[in-house]
């Protein structure tokens, strides 16, 4: 191209950034690019364009400013060599994608959520039965509770084992999506032939999984259309079948696909993500005590003693939505996002953008210290002014969930199921680090920025969970 593209480390001949980009941690090798190249960031691998934007200006420029333009996906080899044409997050803006983004938003708006709130409120009591009872597993627990919320909302299915196949797979599809969709994470991407090369060759290693994920979509689906079947139980399924019974035939058998793919895309996406913030809630309340008591203290003063929180107590509890608002700042659950392109070709600051996969690195946007001073530290309190949470003050949602037309549809449910499983922990029981023989805190050493998934993933670790006092022992009677 006659017009120059933006800066990034200079790659070879012929293979370009190929062997540069990073295949494990890669939050640290993007993080570095971005001190050394500045807030856009251009790879070339095997010469197709991609490009790295590290601050919120740069995203918002392009992916909210010119969102006409860069609503696209990148074609994905994966979409249809694991049959996943149906997944909305990757597929191509237009009539189909608009279609199932419809309903998405018929559902999951900020209004639809509402009457979800008694089933999340339900959800987030159970899950303090489950730590009163058994506080050790506080991961399996969250990452059931979260499954089993979306899923009974969706199927109507009610999940209390994790075995529970339903949930079992959404995980196991959920890990293995995240492996085969990781921008610059196949090589098949970049060199389609690959697809085609014995399973001994170099690049080829995604060739020994493809059954196994491709099973497990398969399988996420088929559970939609039995489902789709049974109308008998109260969920968003039988609900979306009930709109369209009316309808003609054909058209009533094109709007059930819509249905069937749509739930299952909410089960996909719904759970992991969610319960990828919780994990940052419960390490933020190990390393910051502070931040503890005083969420306590909040709880203590609008709830008072003697009833757990509720969904009507939100406006009422800034400092809770702070704490939330800053596990998503300080630890982003999806770092690298889902990838964005033009569907056209651009020019942007004099630099070439066309035919370019643009991704959003979220951990380097909600770690710029001209935008959030002292950017590692947890600390919810910049997110309030006056004891009330500042309007003004950047909000670190709009670069974790992402952009512009693709910004995540699930977003409310999400933020709401989080808001009240935070309040409820937080009213009931105190988070402390274990303790050592001598009685010293074991503080969990998990680094920001082990990353290696666009869902933060990180070592376990345990903590002490304790009921604050015998009245929160009481209040789990209710649960
Ligand atoms: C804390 C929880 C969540 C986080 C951090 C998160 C994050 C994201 C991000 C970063 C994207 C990519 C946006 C872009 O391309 O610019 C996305 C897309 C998406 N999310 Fe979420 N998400 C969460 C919860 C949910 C939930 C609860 C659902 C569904 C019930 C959901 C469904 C989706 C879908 C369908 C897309 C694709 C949208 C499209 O391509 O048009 N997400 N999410």
């Amino acid at each position: 191209s006659a017009i120059p593209y933006h800066p990034g480390p200079k790659g070879w001949p012929l293979i370009g950034n190929a062997l540069d980009v990073p295949q494990v941690r890669p939050s640290e090798t993007y993080l570095e690019w971005s001190r050394i190249y500045g807030p856009v960031v251009h790879l070339n691998v095997f010469g197709k364009s991609m490009v790295v934007l590290n601050t919120a200006k740069a995203a918002h420029d392009l992916l909210d400013a010119r969102s006409a333009i860069y609503s696209d996906r990148p074609r994905m080899l994966m979409s249809s060599m694991l049959g996943m044409e149906w997944n909305m997050a990757m597929m191509p803006y237009g009539p189909t994608w608009r279609k199932q983004r419809r309903v998405f938003h018929k559902y999951l708006s900020e209004e639809a959520i509402k009457p979800y709130q008694p089933l999340q409120t339900q959800k987030a009591r159970k899950l303090l039965a489950l730590l009163a009872k058994d506080s050790k597993n506080f991961m399996e627990h969250s990452r059931l509770i979260t499954g089993a919320t979306i899923l009974e909302l969706v199927y109507g299915e009610c999940a209390e084992d994790p075995d529970h196949p339903y949930l079992k797979n959404a995980q196991d599809a959920v890990v293995s999506s995240l492996e085969a969709f990781l921008p610059g994470n196949l090589m098949v991407e970049f060199l389609p032939f690959l697809r085609y090369m014995p399973s001994w060759f170099p690049g080829t290693e995604f060739k020994k999984k493809l059954p196994k994920w491709r099973s497990q979509m398969i399988a996420l689906r088929e559970f939609a259309s039995n489902d789709v079947n049974d109308t008998e139980k109260p969920s968003l399924v039988s609900r979306m079948l009930e709109e369209i019974a009316d309808l003609e035939s054909q058209e009533c058998a094109e709007e059930e696909a819509v249905a069937q793919n749509v739930s299952a895309i909410m089960h996909l996406t719904g759970a992991d993500s969610t319960w990828s913030t919780i994990r940052t809630f419960f390490l933020a309340m190990i390393l910051y005590p502070d931040v503890q008591r005083k969420a306590q203290q909040e709880l203590d003063r609008v709830v008072g003693a003697g009833r757990l929180p509720a969904s009507p107590d939100s406006a009422s509890l800034p400092y809770i939505h702070a704490v939330l608002k800053e596990c998503i700042r300080w630890f982003p659950a999806s770092s690298l996002g889902v990838a964005h392109a033009p569907s056209e070709d651009d020019v942007w600051l004099v630099r070439d953008l066309s035919a370019t996969v643009l991704i959003r690195y979220s951990r380097a946007i909600l770690h710029d210290p001209s935008v959030y001073p002292q950017p590692y530290v947890f600390n919810p309190d910049r997110f309030l002014k006056n004891g009330k949470l500042n309007r003004d003050a950047p909000d670190p949602n709009s670069a974790a969930v992402g952009f512009g037309r693709r910004i995540c549809p699930g977003r409310h449910f999400s933020d709401a199921m989080l808001f009240i499983t935070i309040a409820s922990i937080l009213h009931v029981f105190s988070i402390s680090p274990t303790l050592d023989e001598r009685g010293s805190p074991v503080y969990p050493d998990v680094q920001l920025d082990s990353v290696v998934a666009p869902i933060s993933s990180y070592t376990p670790y345990d903590c002490i969970i304790k009921t604050r006092s015998r009245v929160a022992e009481q209040l789990l009677c209710e649960c």
